[in-house]
């Protein structure tokens, strides 16, 4: 009998298990004993009707991330290309929409085209692309590790450019929990899935492995020579010497991971820009956090700087209002959040 079938038939209940899953037991089912020993404390993941094998569970629990091949049709990412491609023509807007320019040509003349956007977000709005956060085959997954109330915060489509040259095409090394001021961690996942063949030469994720265990470090902007774009910020001290794994990944493959994973991406050697889609997904059942005094207040502050500067708001717009107003329910209630 496997593990899986084991834990659906235990006497007693889900909730029983979970109690003695806490210690290395051997489980009776059905009057036999099962001689398997499970592991103890899973921390970052919910058993939600076996959606995840045992090994992927560990594998998540360790690593802090998880790839699952071929998730997205390509025709839903010809479709979200499509949408993308009208953004850039300025023939689809929205509000809340941000369209962002690579810092290496934010102050040249704006064509309307896809050359000249390095990522487009806050797309909950625009119906096509928001699509993708509802998903149904996504939304299984992320209910393992944020529970059956689930909101989308966070909504990227990233047009990684050819680099002009100046490294800027890069991502520092990060933690997107830098950017939420929700809590608990563990209930916030992302899914983030590439729109074509990603790897080493077009600037695929590069995470270091199990750094998800890990507290919320200090962010800053890198000093790079070529310079860096608007809120990149990357970890302190980032020792480029740590283990880290490149995430080669074919077109409609999803990473889910988890917001302390330290990651970025490299530098995009191409010709073509590099298309990934991407959603942050939170349980409605956290709450937010007051980010005054923390490593956070930075974004705070840069937040409102921006509001200011795009819509007059004198009064420091709060980052809990922000994102108040960006979050969407996409399965369950929206009880918190
Ligand atoms: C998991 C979370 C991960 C995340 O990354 S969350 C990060 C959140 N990121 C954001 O909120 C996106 C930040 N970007 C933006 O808000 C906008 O793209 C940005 C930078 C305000 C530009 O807005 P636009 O409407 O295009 O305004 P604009 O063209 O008039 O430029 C205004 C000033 O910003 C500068 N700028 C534009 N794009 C830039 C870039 N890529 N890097 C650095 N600076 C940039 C631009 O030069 C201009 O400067 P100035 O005021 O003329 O001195
Ligand atoms: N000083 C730094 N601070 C933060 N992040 C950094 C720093 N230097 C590099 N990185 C990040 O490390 C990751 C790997 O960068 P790099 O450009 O080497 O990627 P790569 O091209 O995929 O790797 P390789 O050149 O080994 O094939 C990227 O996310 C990059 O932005
Ligand atoms: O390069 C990418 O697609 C990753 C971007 C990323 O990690 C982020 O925007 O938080
Ligand atoms: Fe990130
Ligand atoms: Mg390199």
């Amino acid at each position: 009998m496997s593990a899986m079938q084991t834990r659906s038939t235990f006497p007693g209940g889900p909730g029983r298990l979970a109690v003695l899953q806490r210690h290395l037991v051997a489980v009776p089912v059905s009057g036999q004993v099962s001689t398997a020993i499970y592991p103890t404390d899973f921390q970052y993941t919910l058993n939600n009707n076996n959606v995840l094998t045992l090994e992927q569970r560990q594998f998540y629990e360790e690593n802090g991330f998880l790839v699952i091949k071929n998730l997205v049709s390509q025709e839903d990412l010809e479709s979200f290309r499509n949408a993308f491609e009208r953004i850039c023509k300025k023939e689809v807007s929205a509000p809340g929409l941000v369209i962002m320019r690579d810092v290496a040509i934010a102050k040249s003349e704006y064509v309307p085209d896809q050359k000249a956007i390095t990522k487009v977000q806050d797309f909950q709005e625009v119906p096509e692309l928001f699509r993708y956060c509802s998903l149904p085959q996504i939304i299984k997954y992320v209910e393992c590790f944020t529970g059956p109330n689930i909101m989308a915060m966070h909504t990227m489509l990233i047009n990684k450019p050819p680099d002009a040259g100046k490294k800027t095409s890069r991502h520092p090394m990060h933690q997107d929990l830098h950017y939420f001021p929700f809590r608990p961690a563990e209930h916030v996942v992302c899914a983030w899935t590439a729109m074509e063949r990603i790897d080493r030469s077009n600037g695929c994720l590069v995470v270091l492995p199990g750094t998800h265990k890990g507290t919320l470090k200090q962010h800053d902007y890198p000093e790079w020579e070529g310079g860096v774009n608007k809120m990149y910020h990357g970890i302190r001290d980032y020792d480029p010497n740590n283990p880290r794994v490149h995430l080669v990944m074919e077109k409609g493959d999803t990473v889910f991971f988890h917001p302390l994973l330290i990651h970025g991406s490299g530098m995009n050697r191409t010709a073509g820009f590099r298309k990934a889609i991407s959603c942050h997904y939170a349980s409605a059942d956290c709450h937010y956090i007051d980010v005054k005094g923390t490593t956070q207040e930075i974004i705070e502050k840069e937040v409102a700087e921006i509001a200011f500067k795009r819509y007059g708001l004198e009064t420091a717009i709060d980052l809990k209002d922000a994102w108040m107003a960006r979050g969407r329910i996409v399965k369950g209630v929206r009880t918190s959040l």
